[in-house]
């Protein structure tokens, strides 16, 4: 199987790396294409791919296609590969918001599955979200699922509203993580610890606290007053983010990114 990614950027590359990886490729090279030069200069140097400057020498090739350009160029993308696919390729939509029938539409071809990955893929511990339009089988969906497992973990949601809101949980999501991080990093700077302490204490106790949520069966809450003693220093900054309204704020953050999903996939 011939597997084509095109825009090798933050996912594209990500996705890259991984699937580079799969015994699904029987032996033969993924295939990457990029407009940047710079780029295409980077990843001549990796041999683990093929790499492309004009989409001629790799589209008509490629039996399974990502496409892995940000959402506002999509338009012009499909407006360009459009003359050179066919109704037997996959085409694996790693963008934000693009709808399946946009992309059906735009490349007047049937086979699409819509994902919504994210960035710690990087790492292998990336979570996928996948749907597919109804003319793609259970042995492509498959297929398709074990490419994207190379990059972590994946699950198949019922429909695109899914799609939409995983971008507002996992998508979107490693950005609040890290905002947490960022506030908390200069807190402890702030009390006067050293930027490698603050990156050792702060990073050791999302791993940790991660590490123990997954691995038992109680809520984040439960957890929580596992950590605070009654009256003492856990339950003053508890406390503290409920009287500033904190878990709301969250929730109407990943909203707004759900939202602004559904938005681009309007535009
Ligand atoms: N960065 C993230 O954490 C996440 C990104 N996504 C989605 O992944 C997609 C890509 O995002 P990033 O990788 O962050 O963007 P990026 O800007 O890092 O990469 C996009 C790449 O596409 C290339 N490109 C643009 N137009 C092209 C064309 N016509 N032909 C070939 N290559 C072209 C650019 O040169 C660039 O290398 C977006 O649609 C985004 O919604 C989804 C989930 C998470
Ligand atoms: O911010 C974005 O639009 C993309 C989609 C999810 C994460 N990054």
């Amino acid at each position: 199987m011939r597997v084509l990614v095109i825009g090798a950027g933050n996912m594209g590359l990500t996705y890259s790396e991984g699937m580079a990886t799969s015994s699904m490729l029987n032996r033969k090279k993924l295939m990457i294409h990029d407009l940047s030069a710079e780029l295409i200069e980077m990843l001549r140097k990796k041999p683990e791919f093929d790499v492309y400057e004009k989409l001629e020498d790799c589209l008509p090739m490629a039996d399974v296609v990502f496409l892995g350009v940000k959402p506002y160029h999509a338009d012009a993308l499909m407006e360009k590969m459009k003359p050179m696919v066919n109704d037997q390729q996959i085409f694996v939509s790693l963008m934000a918001g693009v709808t399946i029938q946009h992309i059906q539409n735009g490349l007047e071809i049937k086979k699409v599955v819509r994902t919504m990955p994210n960035l710690p893929a990087k790492v292998g511990r990336g979570v996928t979200s996948y749907t597919e339009s109804k003319e793609i089988s259970r042995v492509e969906l498959l297929m398709i699922r074990n490419l994207l497992d190379t990059t972590g973990e994946s699950i198949r949601v019922k429909n695109e509203e899914f799609i939409n809101k995983s971008t507002g949980i996992s998508g979107s999501g490693p950005a609040y993580v890290f905002y947490f991080m960022q506030s908390m990093l200069e807190a402890a700077k702030k009390m006067g610890f050293s930027d490698n302490d603050s990156k050792v204490l702060v990073s050791t106790t999302f791993e940790g606290a991660i590490k123990l949520f997954k691995e038992s069966d109680l809520t984040p809450t439960t957890w929580m007053d596992r950590v605070a003693s009654k009256g003492g220093t856990t339950r003053a900054a508890l406390d503290s983010m409920d009287e500033n309204n904190v878990e709301e704020l969250i929730k109407e953050a990943a909203f707004a990114a759900f939202n602004r999903a559904v938005e681009l996939g309007e535009e």
